[in-house]
């Protein structure tokens, strides 16, 4: 039996993104089947009198899927016996995530509309669910790839046979590059179209591999569960061509016995849709190496990932290959947890802080993905000599993790507005009075806590400690809003620290990260 935590946990974890058309109104089999007479035989129904459809069956799951695309988005779509089927709710729940990071504005915004967004969907299959989705239900236009006949005869079809979307997606064929070598060269399936055959040799990757990745990232390191396939997006994205996200939902497994082991659905799938050598952290390794070469042609890059053990993995790569900015979420549908990585190469902007969020007067965020040696201690040491080093007051405290920080306002408007002048850490970094719980008048204290989650992740957490005085009273607004910006600041500047190594100062990747 699951412990209570446990539980706790698993009724608090998101399961269906808001927006999701799905998430107040889950299908109801009961009208679908009253409506669609095709749909009536394979529902059932329990003792309790509640509609069931048997997820074991294929043909279940897919006149589901269609009659939903028709009912719910108005889609004409259909797939072959055997291919991959897709559940509607779920594909929805990973385009809202990509609405959601094209409206924020972490990364400096597009100069298009939201509702202008071009994507690219890598391994579109012949379901082609992204492309069919996001253009129904956002207007956004689609590339989407493929490398099975079978994918892109079917995937040509259904965009189509839907004329209100057809002009929104082009479907492109990736052209086998002579070098690679594909899943069914290596699985002996004799329905891929590629012509050629050769059999990829790891030296021959590395011969291959572009000379600036190689010399910037170790990616090549486990050379046996190193993707061996066509192209994924250097080769398949023309010069020039510009997009606002790519996505993949990447072939997951390295057997198809692993792929075949849940028994509790049948969502079909051939062995070029669910396998690759290496399995989904090899692809995706590939879209990262690719996205290092074509840096800002996408605004982000994504993909799906559906180990957690890989997820951290990949972030940590994202890292040593330069991004900007990594995000994460939880796709949760059922029992069955997938990810949602995300990364730029955009530079972040700094945040504008809502008055709500300002006026609180404790933040915190987690620092993820970290290489496993920076523990909180170098990122107290780094932000102390930051703000020592712009000329503010410190004490930090290493038995107990935190780091107490003054700034008179100017200085800390200086620092927001990049106007501090660095300076000599060693004659500048002055400490605070041993009482001083409370900082000067005229000045904003505040304390930041770093405490190490797990190795690789640190929660850091930033509190105002001098609310009650009454020069703050008098400024209260400005003084948090102040203080709350600045923990944005060391937040997102953060990321840019870690990123570009730990030798250099922290206030030189503030400097970065303010000049965007
Ligand atoms: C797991 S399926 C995803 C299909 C569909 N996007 C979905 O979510 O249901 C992976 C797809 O990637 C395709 N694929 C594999 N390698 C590829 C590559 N190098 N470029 C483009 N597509 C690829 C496979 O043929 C397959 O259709």
């Amino acid at each position: 039996m699951p412990s209570k935590k446990k539980r706790r946990r698993e009724s608090e974890r998101p399961t269906i993104h808001p927006r999701n058309k799905y998430a107040e109104n889950p299908p109801d089999f009961s009208l679908l089947a009253s409506l669609y007479p095709s749909f009536q035989p394979f529902v059932f129904y329990t003792r309790d009198g509640l509609p069931r459809i048997d997820w074991t069956d294929f043909n279940a799951t897919r006149e589901l899927t269609r009659v939903l695309l028709l009912h719910d988005h108005g889609i004409q779509w259909w797939i072959p016996d055997g291919q991959l089927c897709p559940t509607v709710p779920n594909r929805c729940n990973y385009i809202h995530w990509i609405e959601d990071l094209l409206v924020s504005e972490i990364i400096a915004k597009a100069n298009t509309s939201v509702n202008n967004a071009r994507g690219f969907d890598i391994g579109t299959g012949a379901n082609c669910i992204y492309p069919l989705l996001g253009a129904s239900l956002l207007g956004w236009s689609f590339v989407g790839s493929d490398i099975t006949n079978i994918a892109l005869e079917w995937a040509a079809k259904n965009v189509k046979n839907n004329p209100q979307i057809s002009p929104l997606v082009e479907i492109r064929k990736v052209e086998n590059c002579p070098h690679s070598s594909s899943v069914a060269d290596q699985h002996g399936d004799a329905s891929v179209f590629y012509e050629s055959k050769t059999e990829l040799s790891s030296s021959m990757v590395t011969e291959e591999a572009d000379p600036l990745l190689a010399a910037s990232c170790d990616l090549h390191a486990d050379v046996k569960r190193r993707y061996q396939g066509p192209p994924v997006l250097l080769g398949v994205v023309k010069d020039g061509e510009k997009f606002d996200f790519c996505m993949c939902n990447p072939p997951f497994f390295e057997t198809m016995e692993e792929a075949g082991l849940n028994p509790k659905t049948s969502c079909g799938g051939t062995p070029e849709e669910m396998i690759c050598p290496g399995g989904e952290r090899a692809f995706i390794i590939r879209i990262i190496e690719d996205s290092a070469v074509l840096k800002q042609s996408f605004r982000w890059y994504t993909s799906m990932v559906g180990r957690k053990s890989n997820l951290k993995f990949l972030i940590s790569k994202l890292w040593e290959v330069g991004v900007t900015i990594v995000k994460t979420t939880e796709f949760v549908q059922g029992k069955t947890c997938r990810w949602g990585l995300a990364w730029s190469f955009v530079p972040p902007t700094r945040k504008m802080i809502s008055p709500r969020v300002a006026q609180k007067n404790i933040i915190s965020f987690m620092l993820e993905g970290l290489p496993r040696q920076f523990s909180a201690i170098h990122v107290l040491q780094s932000i102390e000599s930051f703000f020592c080093t712009s000329g503010g007051s410190c004490e930090l405290n290493a038995s107990s993790f935190m780091v107490d920080i003054a700034l008179s306002n100017d200085l800390c408007n200086a620092i927001m507005k990049n106007e501090s002048q660095p300076l000599d850490e060693a004659t500048s970094c002055r400490h605070l009075p041993e009482t001083s719980n409370s900082s000067p008048l005229d000045s904003l204290g505040f304390r930041i806590s770093v405490f190490q989650q797990i190795p690789g992740t640190l929660l850091v957490k930033g509190s105002l400690q001098n609310r009650d005085n009454p020069a703050s009273e008098k400024g209260s607004y400005s003084s948090v809003y102040s203080c709350s910006e600045v923990f944005h600041f060391v937040k997102d500047s953060g990321n840019i620290w870690f990123n570009s190594g730990y030798s250099q100062q922290y206030s030189s990747f503030i400097t970065t990260a303010l000049h965007i």
